[in-house]
């Protein structure tokens, strides 16, 4: 479809969901982008953290990984009992409430009905993993049409959850459902977007398919931020200046990944070679992410790749100049990911043990495994069983203090402006500054020592500031910070009442 007729089509999308007024202008336009196909165009200056658009989700639901699954197809609560639907669809309920709820016996549960589930009277994790396509079915033609606008990944592997459907119910599947349920399962492989939902108290993560987000194309230096709020809606947020004509980005991996294990992900999941700024680049931007340690005896240079586009190109060290062959590079990766996995979703201070013993002494300090588990300490420290505020030594609240500096010093480096990542960071930073402003001020009684503690706590303050500017009221953000984030509104709201009155 043309860019014009998307960017109509987009616009009365957002109408519809009052996200935007008939004829309202916006600061972005439908155009066709160098990057790829269509794109989102900036149509005047965009400032820093000024709201770019508003999106509403044409269809949410499950993930189609077994990894997120199972869960309630209702309410979507996960780690609880579930229990089969008794209208028999085959698919898991956790309460009578959500198996009587009206979007769902009025949709995938009556669907499903027609076709005879071979599930007996039990549920299906595959038929839950056909819930989005199922439900595309249902919306209006004015909707499904949005699925026909957008770009789609053509190979075969994109419509598992339409095979999975058919080889778990006994009735045929009408030939024109079919092809609509292949198109929105190609549509949702290559346009949708992680999205959450909380229930008591903890994240489950979903999929949904947002038409402007699914127009915007990739960066590895984004220049916006996105967040989903409790509506479900979808927020995009200039992470830095975004001048008249520029293309509107965001990345599809995560920003602290260096360039190969980037381009890997985006050629296995999205189907292209990115080939920005940030990837043809040896340093990254200067962020040295992808870095190896030297392998010559007491020489504290890096290798670097010689032209980073290529994936199996010689490295060459920046300071002694050894050069080191592609093949070797790839298997000194491979173990390096391989000792890195193992500890991943360990306890926080096992893997504080292997990034100070077996990590620092295979990579730099600077190298995205390294980036990756100071995040996973940053965010775990405080929060984790046996590792809460209380219980973190004097030692490690410095720890997650320094990994929060380091990591933000990162993303400045690789220029990410107010980045989602950066207000995650901020927050942490600023709970384990107020922490270590807590033991200070119950420890010392020199006067000299409180006032500073004192000051260090107002230049905190200014610190969970930032972080709020950036996360808002994103829906992932740690529970205690949403938490404060609701009381601070809720303090604006009554200072903004007291100003009218
Ligand atoms: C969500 S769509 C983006 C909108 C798309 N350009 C269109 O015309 O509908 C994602 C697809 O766009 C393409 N794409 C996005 N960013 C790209 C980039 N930086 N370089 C090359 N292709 C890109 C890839 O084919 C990717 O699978």
């Amino acid at each position: 479809m043309e860019p014009e007729a998307v960017d109509a089509e987009l616009r009365r999308h957002l109408v519809r969901h009052g996200l935007l007024e008939a004829a309202q202008p916006t600061c972005w336009k439908i155009e066709n982008s160098k990057l790829s196909g269509r794109g989102v165009i900036a149509s005047r200056d965009i400032a820093v953290d000024e709201l770019v658009y508003a999106d509403a989700a044409v269809v949410q639901g499950p993930r189609c990984y077994s990894k997120y699954l199972p869960l309630c197809v209702s309410c979507y609560k996960t780690g609880c009992v579930l229990f089969p639907c008794d209208r028999g669809c085959g698919l898991p309920v956790c309460s009578e409430v959500c198996q009587n709820d009206p979007h769902h016996v009025e949709a995938e549960c009556a669907y499903l009905k027609g076709l005879e589930p071979t599930c007996g009277s039990g549920w299906s994790l595959e038929l839950l993993q056909a819930v989005v396509p199922i439900r595309a079915l249902m919306l209006p033609k004015e909707l499904t049409r949005v699925f026909y606008s957008l770009q789609c990944h053509e190979a075969a592997q994109h419509g598992r959850e339409v095979d999975m459907l058919k080889s778990n119910v006994k009735g045929d599947i009408d030939a024109d459902d079919e092809e609509l349920m292949r198109r929105v399962c190609r549509a949702m492989d290559t346009n949708s977007f992680e999205t959450a939902v909380i229930r008591g108290g903890k994240s489950t993560s979903l999929r949904a398919l947002f038409p402007v987000g699914a127009l915007t194309n990739h960066q590895c230096v984004p220049n916006t931020r996105h967040i989903v709020n409790a509506e479900g809606e979808l927020l995009v947020y200039a992470a830095v200046p975004i001048a008249e004509g520029q293309e509107i980005t965001m990345s599809y991996a995560d920003v602290l990944w260096d360039t190969q294990m980037r381009r890997h992900f985006l050629l296995a999941t999205k189907h292209f070679a990115c080939q920005c700024p940030r990837c043809t680049d040896v340093t990254e931007c200067g962020s040295l992410l992808g870095a190896l340690s030297c392998a010559i005896d007491n020489c504290q240079g890096n290798l670097l790749p010689n032209t980073p586009l290529s994936l199996n190109c010689p490295w060459t060290c920046n300071e002694c100049g050894l050069i080191i062959k592609g093949r070797q590079i790839s298997s000194i990766r491979a173990g390096i990911i391989a000792a890195t996995e193992e500890f991943k979703y360990e306890n926080p201070r096992k893997v504080l043990r292997f990034v100070n013993k077996e990590l620092s002494l295979l990579v730099p300090e600077t190298n995205y495994v390294m980036m990756e588990m100071m995040f996973r300490i940053v965010s775990l420290f405080g929060r984790a069983e046996g590792c809460t505020w209380s219980e973190l030594t004097d030692e490690e609240l410095n720890i997650k203090i320094l990994y929060c500096k380091k990591l933000i010093q990162c993303l400045d480096t690789l220029n990410c402006g107010n980045c989602t990542k950066k207000g995650l960071i901020l927050y942490e930073l600023y709970c384990a500054n107020a922490e270590k402003v807590k033991r200070i001020s119950s420890k010392e009684s020199n006067v000299c020592t409180l006032l500073k503690n004192q000051i260090d706590s107002s230049a905190n303050e200014n610190v969970l500031l930032e972080a709020m500017k950036i996360l808002k009221s994103d829906i992932v953000a740690p529970h205690d910070y949403r938490e404060i984030y609701n009381e601070k509104l809720l303090l604006t709201q009554k200072i903004e009442d007291i100003k009218i009155i």
